[in-house]
């Protein structure tokens, strides 16, 4: 579904994605770890489409089309959608009418989707506005369900996030990635930013990423990295990826 090939971002001045190489197919979940600064979000941003980043070489191509100079609105119609590391505060909005509006949808249904989310009493209330972090992150969590688009991109969905909060989530972003369903029935995709990854004990994910200085130093089981990266900090895991490629 996501092919990226030999992809170089600045944010700024800065050179902060060297000749990254990455492939998602149809029906995967990807995690990718990193320390801070080490471009995870740029990642995001990149394939987003969001003018904060610039792509100075290589491929984003998406369901067979490069994307890599397409705006952002159009990524989004084609079927790319992301929850916010920093969801936006949205004064005179009310969240209800934003979720009717994002999916067509009328109060009753949106109600049921607020529900699984713990968030129906916050349908009257403006997006974000006065919700705490915890809350502002099921609320964007919600608005992508809703958006319902084929690729997802989670940017710390679990951070600042209270232990049942981080389990209702992971349960969540499994169902909105197809996880439910059996491997050839799974249509979605997705891309996952976290840094602890407790979230992984509830979901199901194929296969994890470290970025570490804007390279990808290693990809393979995602609590198998996750483990490690625990266990022996970046600078330990970071030493395992080059021991195994010399
Ligand atoms: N507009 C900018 N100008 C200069 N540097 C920038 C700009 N935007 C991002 N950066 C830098 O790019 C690097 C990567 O940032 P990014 O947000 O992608 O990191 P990250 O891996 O998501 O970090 P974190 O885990 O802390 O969220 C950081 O060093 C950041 O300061």
């Amino acid at each position: 579904m996501l092919e990226i090939n030999n992809l170089s971002v600045e944010a700024g001045d800065k050179l902060v994605l060297k000749d990254i190489d990455l492939d998602i197919h149809e029906g995967e979940a990807h995690v990718l770890f990193g320390p801070n600064g080490a471009g995870k979000s740029s990642l995001l941003k990149a394939i987003l489409g969001d003018p904060g980043v610039e792509v100075i070489s290589g491929e984003i191509i998406f369901k067979g089309k490069n994307i890599k100079d397409m705006p952002m609105h159009e990524r989004v119609k084609l079927g790319i959608g992301i929850d916010f590391q920093h969801p936006p505060r949205v004064p005179g909005v009310k969240l209800g009418e934003l979720l009717e509006l994002i999916g067509d949808r009328d109060k009753g249904k949106v109600k049921e989707m607020a529900v699984t989310l713990d968030l129906d009493d916050f349908l009257d209330r403006d997006v974000n506005v006065g919700f705490s972090g915890g809350e502002s992150k099921r609320s964007e969590i919600l608005q992508v369900y809703a958006q319902n688009p084929d690729f997802i991109m989670f940017d710390e969905p679990d951070s600042g996030v209270d232990v049942e909060s981080v389990e209702l989530i992971g349960k969540k972003i499994n169902k909105m990635l197809d996880k439910e369903k059996k491997p050839s029935e799974r249509k979605k995709s997705g891309l996952i930013i976290t840094h602890l990854g407790y979230i992984l004990n509830f979901m199901d994910v194929d296969r994890a990423h470290v970025l570490y200085d804007g390279i990808i130093a290693c990809s393979g089981r995602p609590k198998e990295i996750r483990d490690q990266i625990i266990e022996n900090g970046y600078q330990g895991c970071i030493e395992c990826c080059q021991m195994e490629r010399s």
